[in-house]
């Protein structure tokens, strides 16, 4: 097990200094290198696109001549999650010279669009960067389908067609790991690390095949080395020879043994070649979390920065921990949701009023981190900044860091605080149990300033804070020591000293001496007056890591209570919204049902149903009494007088006269397009009590569903299984043809759905109807021929809904700006509100021309609401006009504990892509026959 070698370049196993990664590989590929790929029918523009990214890719992150020891390019590694587009962008930018064989590169079936799409090229962009690559750059497209990249002394080969596009850039991503590697073993000892399991191999051969998935595979390029193989492995029940030697690999699913938390590791391509010659593994340190995620929103956005997956140790072995974990996680999303303690999603520190409350350890590591069994080491701070097409830390780290100051509160007061372990720690001293595991309780012994070398650069350097925390209770065993790997270490006082010029006490924690750990001293990193310490020689003392400071006061559970209604709740109030720890086996689960707690762990089966009480009328009451006092204040600070809208840009949002339709009193907007056409109508439908209080109505239909479970769930929208999965903020059900919309929602035939929701289906016809006709009669005539073609085609607006999806809205739920305007949507949707009141918001989209003025939100500058309308209990909305979806996007903000919204849509089986799709939505969308016992008369 490589993390406890006993004794690497000269650092004791004890000090835990960067011990885990290394390569299993020795000997560098020859010159040139052959990355063969498929050979199938050319496509000349996919392949020189991806040749010419490639080239980028290389002059960027370094040559095949870095791969086994070189770094030159190593900072670049990893880059934001914008920047993996950046990084095509800038390819892009300035072509490298080819030379086209004509007679057989012919660009028969090519879709430029599709393949700017998928690589996405910004023709404008033109950066000194690419320039300088191209200069140096030659791609030669040869008659064989094979692509000469000519770099001075760089030669690749690649055979490649428009359907291997995707996986060249899966080859990129490995290029740029390896670089990464390449970064990280400089600064490392070196070890034998096992080679790779025949599983491991098989699963990443999946992987690949699955990105290539509808393409022919003519020649497979997977061929393994069988030196890096574990030939103990080989044997195993699911193993099969052909992965490694087969010109067509198996496409099957990979067969996960329970020992590999994560279904698909992620292992470096680069170990899979046909030259019978190595590359270094891809096990890094990489810089940054590829993928990121704002949660602060209902519909979470997912910037996917690289493959999904950053598994990069998987390849590693390691002893199985001695013990289970407290609390463990396949997601972040269940730790965040499910612990009081952490929820960060972003960060590693998560903290209360600056008071730190968790911290998550994972692949994020400086040089100096420590990942032992009562001693964890971790940098914190040290900012980082753009360098090229990366981030990388280099910052000095600042004492007014959030995350500084709230550590350095529980420093001060002898707090207590939560340590989580991501399994990309590259000093995991175990095998990772899961993705997210709870360590335990800490207390912080000591924090400090230290110098570090900015990655790369042998001259920079920038400070971050250093935390040493030891565990709070140590006579209990930690379960991530694997049995029989128990520190054996004598309990020592490390020594410290007042620094004569700024009298701050520090620590001695490196062998070499005393000196001053107050970075805003001027003798901080001086070993002796004018002399600077020699950072490469710094390596922990024996007292500092094996000092012991008993942790004085009482420690709490690490397992968080299980959420439920108490006398005064009703089961949808915030604190009873959030995720669990499963008591059976102690996964930290996401709240994914509207009224069951349910572990996330199949073969668990825990199930514990909520208790829905239905949600009194005197807090209906007090909530739209809050609700409306708010929004007098708005719309007189907005200087909108209108009983309905509180934001309203009449330029954009031209009102008609109040009228009264059915039982309602109804406004309708007429929403233009930045050459002030009027492209769609929006129309708010005013309920009252008498028509929320009918049979059938508003009132009753919110008391079922307050009650009924209708299968309301949260899907995901964002790297659905990865850990990193995002969900939805609020719980969705479908009913009728099933509406795809970026989250995955399965749907019910209306055959099957509860009456309420046919019930509610006939209200929105009405409505529809009565919308799209008054829409008609209002709109000015000379607005007819301008606006959108559709706007005024009665007919077209009068196809019946075919599909409903049900969304229900617990305490600070919401819905982010979006639109409905998928292909297949018919040109109305509308809206019954039950429940608590919410607004719905409007905004031009970006790009479109509209000069309504820009409002900044975490640096992005987006377009003001134009329209913002009330919508309470009983209320419908209908929008109609495709051309609304298009231009604009809307956001629905309840603002009460308890809120159902049922959406109406026609979508169109004629503009579905598949006959399975289209029969489906047939079947399913289809009206049952006791459903014309709820048509409705708008009373
Ligand atoms: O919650 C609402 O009222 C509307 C939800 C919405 O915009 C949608 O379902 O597309
Ligand atoms: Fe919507």
């Amino acid at each position: 097990m490589p993390a406890m070698a006993p004794e690497l370049d000269g650092i004791s196993m004890t000090e835990n200094v960067f011990s885990s990664c290394s390569s299993p590989l020795s000997s560098p590929p020859s010159s040139p290198v052959t990355v063969p790929l498929f050979s199938g029918r050319p496509k000349r523009q996919a392949a020189m696109r991806a040749a010419e990214k490639l080239c980028f890719i290389i002059n960027e992150y370094g040559s095949h001549e870095d791969f086994p020891h070189g770094n030159k390019r190593a900072r670049d590694i990893s880059p934001e999650p914008e920047d993996s587009n950046m990084a095509a962008k800038e390819f892009s930018s300035k072509r490298p010279r080819i030379h086209e064989p004509s007679e057989t590169l012919s660009s028969d079936n090519g879709n430029d669009a599709d393949i700017d799409a998928e690589f996405d090229v910004d023709p404008e962009l033109d950066t000194e960067k690419a320039s300088a690559f191209t200069a140096n750059t030659d791609v030669e497209v040869s008659p064989a389908n094979t692509l000469h990249i000519t770099q001075p002394a760089n030669p690749y080969q690649v055979q490649m067609n428009a359907q291997n596009a995707r996986l060249v850039t899966h080859i990129l991503a490995n290029l740029r790991a390896i670089s990464s590697h390449q970064a990280q073993t400089a600064h490392q000892a070196h070890s034998a690390l096992p080679p790779y399991t025949a599983e491991q191999v098989h699963l990443h051969q999946f992987m690949i095949n699955q990105s290539m998935a509808g393409s022919p595979v003519a020649n497979g390029p997977f061929m393994v080395n069988p030196s890096m193989v574990d030939q103990s492995t080989i044997d195993q029940p699911w193993y099969n020879p052909t992965w490694f030697s087969a010109p067509n690999p198996i496409i099957s699913p990979p067969q996960v043994s329970p020992f590999i938390t994560n279904p698909l590791p992620f292992i470096p391509l680069a170990m899979i070649y046909t030259t019978g010659q190595a590359a270094a593994p891809s096990i890094g340190l990489p810089d940054v979390n590829p993928v990121s995620i704002d949660h602060d929103h209902d519909q979470v956005t997912v910037v996917n920065n690289d493959q999904p997956d950053d598994n990069t140790s998987a390849a590693i072995s390691r002893l199985p921990p001695r013990g289970p974990t407290p609390i463990h996680s396949k997601f972040r999303g269940g730790i965040c949701e499910a612990l009081p303690y952490f929820k960060a999603y972003k960060s590693s520190c998560y903290n209360v009023n600056l008071v730190a409350k968790g911290f998550l350890i994972d692949h994020e590591v400086e040089k100096g981190d420590i990942f032992g069994e009562t001693v964890v080491i971790a940098a914190v701070g040290g900012n980082r900044v753009r360098e090229g097409a990366t981030m990388v830390r280099a910052q000095n780290a600042s004492d007014d860091a959030v995350n500084v100051r709230s550590l350095r509160h529980v420093y001060d007061h002898n707090g207590l605080i939560a340590i989580i372990a991501g399994e990309n720690h590259p000093l995991y001293p175990c095998e990772p149990p899961a993705a997210y595991a709870v360590l335990d309780w800490f207390h912080i012994t000591y924090m400090w300033t230290e110098k570090l070398k900015t990655r790369g650069s042998q001259q920079a350097f920038f400070t971050v804070w250093r935390v040493r925390f030891e565990k709070a209770n140590t006579s209990t065993p930690s379960w991530w020591i694997p049995a029989g790997h128990e520190e054996i270490a004598t309990p020592t006082t490390c020594p410290s000293r007042s620094c004569v010029a700024c009298g701050v006490m520090s620590k001695e924690i490196f062998t070499i001496g005393w000196f001053c750990l107050n970075h805003n001293c001027a003798s901080f990193y001086q070993i002796s007056p004018g002399q600077e310490v020699d950072i490469d020689a710094l390596v922990y003392s024996q007292d500092f890591v094996n000092e012991r400071t008993p942790f004085i006061g009482e420690i709490p559970s690490l397992m968080p209570d299980m959420p439920s209604v108490n006398s005064d709740q009703y089961g949808t109030e915030l604190h009873l919204r959030t995720g669990f720890v499963c008591p059976d086996c102690h996964h930290a689960c996401r709240r994914l049902y509207w009224n069951t707690l349910r572990c996330e762990i199949p073969q668990c089966g825990f199930r514990q149903e909520v208790h829905m009480v239905p949600y009194p009328r005197d807090k209906l009451d007090a909530e739209v009494e809050a609700f409306e006092k708010k929004m007098v204040n708005r719309r007189r600070n907005s200087g909108v007088n209108d009983p309905l809208a509180t934001i309203c840009i009449e330029r954009h949002a031209v009102r008609s006269p109040v009228m009264a339709l059915g039982g309602y009193i109804v406004r309708q907007f007429f929403l233009t397009d930045p050459d002030d056409r009027m492209i769609g109508s929006f129309t708010i439908f005013r309920s009252n009590e008498q028509i929320n209080a009918r049979a059938g109505g508003p009132d009753e239909l919110f008391r079922t569903l307050e009650v009924e479970d209708i299968g309301l769930r949260r899907n995901p929208a964002a790297v659905a299984g990865h850990k990193l999965e995002g969900l939805t903020r609020h719980f969705q059900q479908n009913f009728g043809a099933r509406y795809k919309f970026g989250v995955s929602v399965q749907s019910k035939g209306f055959a099957d759905a509860p009456p309420a929701i046919l019930k509610a289906l006939k209200r929105l016809d009405w409505a529809k109807t009565a919308a799209v006709s008054s829409a008609t009669a209002n709109l000015p005539l000379d607005q007819h021929a301008l606006g959108d073609d559709t706007l005024t085609d009665v007919a077209l607006h009068n196809q019946s809904f075919n599909e409903l999806l049900a969304l229900g809205y617990m305490e600070d739920d919401k819905i982010n700006y979006h639109d409905d305007g998928e292909k297949e949507l018919g040109p109305v949707v509308a809206a019954l509100s039950l429940g608590s009141p919410s607004t719905m918001r409007f905004r031009p989209k970006r790009g479109k021309g509209f000069d309504t003025g820009t409002r900044r939100s975490r640096n992005n500058p987006h377009h003001v609401d134009i329209l913002e309308v009330e919508m309470r209990h009983g209320d419908m909305m209908v929008m109609a006009g495709p051309a609304i979806q298009r231009l604009f996007e809307h956001a629905v903000t309840p603002c009460g504990k308890r809120r159902f919204a049922l959406t109406a849509r026609f979508v169109d089986p004629a503009r579905m892509e598949d006959q399975a799709d289209r029969d489906d939505a047939l079947i399913k969308g289809a009206i049952p026959a006791h459903a014309a016992n709820f048509e409705y008369d708008g009373f």
